[in-house]
């Protein structure tokens, strides 16, 4: 049998261990919190983040990272982008030789601007055979709700990519391969941002055109990121590009789109912020996204414009209009 550790007991973490374990592996659940660990052992439930979600006897939960990894064939990691460099550290040395080290995270990390894969790589001291993503349109509620979605699972290798394929395949949850690493990655993260520019507009009741535009031209400043680093351009038409993008911007279900929206509104950043009890990624990665963007020349306009707002004070409105009279293009460009 397959046997997995998943790291974080959030949302996805916890949604993707039902996923895993609906496809028949045996997981350990990695919490920070005992009490959530007990909780989630005694009840079957995650009370903090899935309080509607049965969790079936194969998942268990654990403090005890050594205890999770031990014998693992995956190694999930579910925490926030920005904290994975620490937590990774202290979790490496009990990582075995056969285990993959799975990102399910959409961020990019400050200060580096270093893709999760590459933290990865880095900090575990592993090769790009053991180093996969999975990412796409894979709204947690609705995963663990077992509603129809698909999702790219991407690995360099494609072996390995087709064994996480395997092991996290159900009826409900259809995995695609790819091996553009690189790709998958930046569309995670990026759509976080332009989910925060959706949602801006959203908050500021503008319609469907400002929608679709914000959307299609946040795409095509990922596509020229992803050109830049070497990423494949048919990525970002696919499940991890578009696909992610189009159910983070019209999903209320959304954090970066909500916080967006409250934004959008005219709540201030403080107040936004108080109201967010979960990761909203885009709020720190639009700052690593246009720091990787000037680290390659390429033009972000849409995320410069977010990081404005997010970081620097700039009214939505004001934000919007800077946008609007940039000097006309060519579509392509
Ligand atoms: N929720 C969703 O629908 C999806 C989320 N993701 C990505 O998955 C990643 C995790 O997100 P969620 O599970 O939704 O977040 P969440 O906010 O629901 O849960 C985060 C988890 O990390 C833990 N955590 C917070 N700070 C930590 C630290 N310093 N060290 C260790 N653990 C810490 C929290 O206690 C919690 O268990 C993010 O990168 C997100 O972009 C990807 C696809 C879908
Ligand atoms: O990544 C997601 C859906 O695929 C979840 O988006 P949020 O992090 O904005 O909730």
């Amino acid at each position: 049998m397959t046997r997995c550790a998943v790291f974080g007991t959030g949302s996805w973490g916890t949604a993707f261990a039902l996923v895993l374990a609906d496809a028949g592996c045996e997981v350990v659940l990695w919490g920070r919190r005992k009490e959530l660990v007990d909780a989630v052992n005694t009840t079957r439930v995650n009370p903090d983040y899935l309080p509607q979600v049965s969790l079936p006897d194969s998942v268990r939960a654990t403090t005890d990272a050594a205890e999770a990894l031990a014998g693992a064939d995956f190694a999930v990691l579910a925490v926030p982008s920005q904290t994975l460099r620490e937590n990774l550290g202290a979790w490496a040395p009990l990582i075995e030789p056969q285990t993959v080290l799975v990102s399910l995270m959409k961020g990019i990390e400050l200060g580096t601007a270093k893709r999760m894969s590459e933290v990865i790589a880095e900090v575990a001291g592993v090769g790009p055979e053991r180093v996969a993503v999975v990412s796409g349109p894979n709204l947690a509620r609705e995963i663990a709700n077992r509603q129809p979605a698909a999702s790219v699972v991407a690995c360099a290798d494609e072996a390995v990519a087709k064994r996480l394929q395997a092991a996290c395949h159900t009826p409900y949850f259809r995995p695609y391969t790819n091996t553009d690493v690189v790709g998958c990655e930046l569309g995670g993260a990026v759509k976080n941002v332009i989910g925060l520019a959706v949602g801006m507009a959203d908050g500021m009741g503008l319609g469907d055109n400002t929608k679709a535009t914000l959307i299609t031209r946040g795409l095509a400043e990922t596509t020229r990121l992803g050109l830049a680093l070497g990423a494949d351009p048919y990525t970002f038409a696919g499940l991890a590009g578009m696909g992610d993008l189009v159910a983070t911007c019209s999903s209320p279900l959304s954090r970066n789109h909500t916080f967006g929206t409250n934004l959008g509104r005219g709540m201030s950043l403080a107040e936004t912020i108080a109201a967010t009890r979960q990761t909203a990624e885009g709020v720190k990665s639009c700052e690593s996204v246009l720091d990787l963007a000037r680290r390659n020349g390429v033009d972000m306009p849409i995320v410069e414009a977010v990081v404005d707002v997010v970081h620097n004070g700039r009214p939505t409105q004001e934000a919007l209009q800077a946008l609007m009279s940039r000097s006309a293009k060519a579509e392509r460009h």
